[in-house]
C-alpha cells in the first residue's frame, strides 16, 4: 500500500488530497492536465479563424470578385481543424483521467473497506451503517468523479483565461482591457459566491447535514416496525424528524447564499458587449483608420463571447471544488480512525479465565464520563459468571471490552493470562463467541446463515449443531429445509427462532468461551422454554460471561456481579448475595415479589 494512502492524512484540500490519492497515475493525470489544456486552447482557433475569414471578406468588399477564395477556405478549414483538435484532444485527455480515476477509485475503495475492518468494531455502532454506505457510495465516488472530470476542467479553466488574456491584450490592449473588465467582475460575483468561508462552511454543513439524514431515514426504516406497532408517523420519529429539519436548513443557507451573486454572474456573462461596445464606439468615433478599426473591433465581437463558455466551466468548477472538500474530509474522518493495534508477537492463552484488572473505560475520551471504574473481576474457566444491574450500569460496555469492541483507557482485560490486546484478532475471535440480542441473519439458507460460526462445518455438523440449539424443528418444516433462505418467499422467523439459530450458530463455533446478552423478553412460554435448553447446552462446560435480565436464570451461577453507574458494587453467589442484604438482595426481593404479582394475578 502507497504511503500516499496513508490514513493518518492531515486535513488537505480536496484537489490537494485527490492528487496525493493519485499520485502513483502522476503520469496520466499530467497528461490528462496538458492534454485539457491543449483542448481549451483550441476552442480558440474557431473564433480566429472565422475573424480572418470576415477579414478577408471586408477587405475587398464590395468587390467579392476579388475575394480570395483559397484564404477563405483555409480559414474554414483552420475552423474545422480547431473544433476537431477541441474534441479530440478534449477525448485523449478524458480518457487519460479516467484511466487514473478509475485505479485510484479501485485501490481507495480496496483500503476503505479494508480499513473498516480493522477499526475497532464499536465504531460500527457509532458511526452508523447509512453514513458508512453514504461515504463509500457518494463520497468516495466523488474523487473518481474529480480526478476524472472537475480536474482536467480546472486546469484547462486556468489556461485558458490566461491564454484569452493574452490574445486580448495582443491584439488591442484598450479593447482587451474593455473586455477584461467584464471577466474581473465575473470572477469578483463568483467569489463572493462560492469563495466565502461561509459558503465553503455551509457547504459542509450541508454535505453533513444529508449524511445524518442518510442515517436516520436507514434507522427509520430498519425501525420501520417498531414504529408502526406505536402507531407513530415518521414525523414522531425524532432523530428522522431533526436530520430533515436539519438538512432543509442547510441546504436553504447553502442555496440562498447565491441567490445574489447567482444571477450577478449570469448577467455579467451574458453581457459581455457591455463595456466593449461603448468603447468601441468611442475609439472608432476617433480613429483615422476606420478599415483598421473595424476589423480589430470585429475580431473583439467574434472572440468576446467565448469569455462565456470558460466562465461558466470555471463557476461549475468552483461548486465541484467546494465539494470535494467536504467529501475528502468525510471520507478521511473515517480513514483516520486509529486500526485496532495488532500485536507484533501475539501470545497465547494458557486457560480461559477471563480477568478483568482496574478496568475503567470511557467511550468519549472524556475521562469524566466513564462507562466502567476501576471494575476488577475473574470469571473462572468453565465457570458462570453473571452481570446484572441497572440500566446504563455498565453490563454491555462489559461484553464489548472482552472482544476489543473498544480497548480499556485503563487496567487490563485478560483471557488465560494474557492481555486481549496481545493477542491476535484471528485467536481472540477463535475463543470469544457472542450471542446478543439483536440477531443478524444473512440472506443466505439457515445452513449458511449456521455456518457462519464455522465455514468448514459439514452438513451434519450443522445439523448436530442446530439440533443443540432446538431449532432442528422448525428448520426441518421449512419449505427447504436447511436451504431455506432467510427472507425468501414470505419466509418469516420469529424472534426466539432466529435467537436459536444464533446460539446454533455459536454451538458450531464452539469457542471456549461464551458472552451472553439474555433476551429481555420471550414472546411465549414454549419458545423461552427451548432457548433455555439451547443456552444450557451452549454454555455446557465453557466459560460463561452472561448479561442476565431475569434473575431466576442466575440463581445457580457461580458467580454473580453487580454493576451499578459503571462500578462493581457487589460479587458473590445468589445466597451470599441475598443474605448480604445489599442491593442484589433488593432486585431479588423486587423481581420475587413480581413473580407473586404474576402468580396471584393469574389466580384471580
Ligand atoms: N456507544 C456508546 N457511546 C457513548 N456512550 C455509551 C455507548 N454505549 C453505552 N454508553 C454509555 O455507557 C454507559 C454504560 O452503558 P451500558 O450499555 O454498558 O449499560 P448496560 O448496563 O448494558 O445498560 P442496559 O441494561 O440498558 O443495556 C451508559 O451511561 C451509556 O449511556
Amino acid at each position: 500500500m502507497s504511503n500516499v494512502k496513508s490514513k493518518q492524512a492531515k486535513p488537505k484540500t480536496g484537489l490537494a488530497r485527490c492528487m496525493e490519492l493519485a499520485s502513483d497515475r502522476k503520469g496520466l493525470v499530467f497528461l490528462a492536465a496538458v492534454l485539457s489544456s491543449l483542448a481549451a486552447i483550441a476552442s480558440f482557433i474557431p473564433y480566429i479563424a472565422v475573424y480572418f475569414m470576415i477579414r478577408s471578406i471586408i477587405g475587398v468588399f464590395p468587390n467579392l470578385d476579388q475575394l480570395d477564395m483559397g484564404a477563405v477556405m483555409n480559414c474554414g478549414w483552420m475552423a474545422l481543424a480547431g473544433i476537431i483538435a477541441n474534441i479530440l484532444l478534449y477525448f485523449m485527455a478524458i480518457f487519460s483521467s479516467h484511466m487514473a480515476a478509475f485505479g485510484t477509485l479501485y485501490e481507495l475503495k480496496v483500503l476503505f473497506a479494508d480499513h473498516i475492518t480493522k477499526i475497532p468494531l464499536g465504531y460500527h455502532l457509532t458511526i452508523g451503517s447509512g453514513r458508512l454506505r453514504k461515504i463509500m457510495d457518494e463520497n468516495i465516488e466523488s474523487v473518481e468523479g474529480f480526478i476524472a472530470h472537475q480536474f482536467p476542467d480546472f486546469v484547462a479553466s486556468v489556461t485558458a483565461p490566461i491564454v484569452m488574456v493574452i490574445i486580448l491584450l495582443a491584439v488591442d490592449w484598450r479593447f482587451g482591457l474593455a473586455s477584461l473588465v467584464g471577466i474581473i467582475l465575473a470572477f469578483v460575483a463568483e467569489f463572493i459566491g462560492f469563495g466565502s468561508g461561509e459558503m465553503k462552511e455551509n457547504m459542509g454543513k450541508y454535505q453533513k447535514a444529508l449524511e445524518e439524514m442518510n442515517n436516520a431515514s436507514v434507522e427509520y426504516v430498519r425501525g420501520m416496525s417498531v414504529v408502526k406497532a406505536f402507531n407513530q408517523t415518521a414525523s414522531s420519529f425524532k432523530k428522522l424528524k431533526e436530520a430533515i429539519s436539519g438538512y432543509t436548513e442547510w441546504v436553504l443557507k447553502f442555496s440562498l447564499g447565491w441567490q445574489n451573486c447567482m444571477p450577478a454572474f449570469t448577467t455579467i456573462i451574458n453581457n459581455v458587449y457591455l463595456i466593449l461596445v461603448p468603447v468601441g464606439i468611442l475609439i472608432g468615433s476617433r480613429t483615422d483608420d476606420f478599415a483598421g478599426f473595424s476589423m480589430t473591433f470585429i475580431f473583439y465581437l467574434i472572440f468576446v463571447p467565448a469569455i462565456s463558455g470558460v466562465l461558466n466551466k470555471i463557476m461549475y468548477i468552483s461548486e465541484s471544488f467546494m465539494q470535494i472538500d467536504g467529501n475528502v474530509a468525510r471520507m478521511d474522518e473515517i480513514l483516520n480512525i486509529p486500526e485496532m493495534p495488532e500485536p507484533s508477537h501475539p501470545k497465547k492463552p494458557v486457560n480461559d479465565d477471563v480477568v478483568f484488572k482496574d478496568v475503567s473505560f470511557s467511550y468519549t475520551g472524556n475521562t469524566n464520563e466513564k462507562a466502567l471504574e476501576n471494575v476488577s473481576f475473574t470469571a473462572k474457566q468453565g465457570q458462570i459468571t453473571a452481570i446484572v444491574g441497572p440500566s446504563g450500569g455498565g453490563k454491555s460496555t462489559i461484553a464489548n471490552l472482552i472482544s476489543r469492541f473498544w480497548d480499556v483507557s485503563s487496567g487490563s482485560i485478560t483471557i488465560g493470562g494474557v492481555d486481549v490486546r496481545d493477542m491476535s484478532e484471528d485467536d481472540l475471535m477463535h475463543h470469544v463467541s457472542f450471542v446478543f440480542q439483536d440477531i443478524f441473519l444473512f440472506k443466505q439458507s439457515i445452513l449458511d446463515n449456521i455456518r457462519m460460526g464455522n465455514p468448514s462445518a459439514s452438513e451434519e455438523q450443522v445439523i448436530a449443531a442446530a439440533k443443540a440449539a432446538q431449532c432442528h424443528d422448525f428448520i426441518s418444516k421449512l419449505p427447504d429445509g436447511y436451504h431455506t433462505v432467510v427472507g425468501s418467499k414470505g419466509i418469516h422467523l420469529s424472534g426466539g427462532e432466529r435467537q436459536r439459530i444464533a446460539i446454533a450458530r455459536a454451538i458450531i463455533k464452539d469457542s471456549p468461551i461464551i458472552v451472553l446478552d439474555e433476551a429481555t423478553a420471550f414472546s411465549d412460554p414454549e419458545n423461552e422454554y427451548l432457548i433455555q435448553k439451547a443456552f444450557e447446552k451452549l454454555m455446557q462446560g465453557k466459560t460463561v460471561i452472561i448479561i442476565a435480565h431475569r434473575l431466576s436464570t442466575i440463581r445457580n451461577a457461580d458467580k454473580i456481579i453487580v454493576m451499578e453507574k459503571g462500578h462493581l458494587t457487589e460479587e458473590g453467589k445468589h445466597d451470599e448475595l441475598v443474605a448480604a442484604g445489599g442491593r442484589y438482595a433488593q432486585m431479588w426481593n423486587h423481581y420475587t415479589e413480581a413473580i407473586d404479582w404474576k402468580i396471584s394475578g393469574k389466580a384471580v
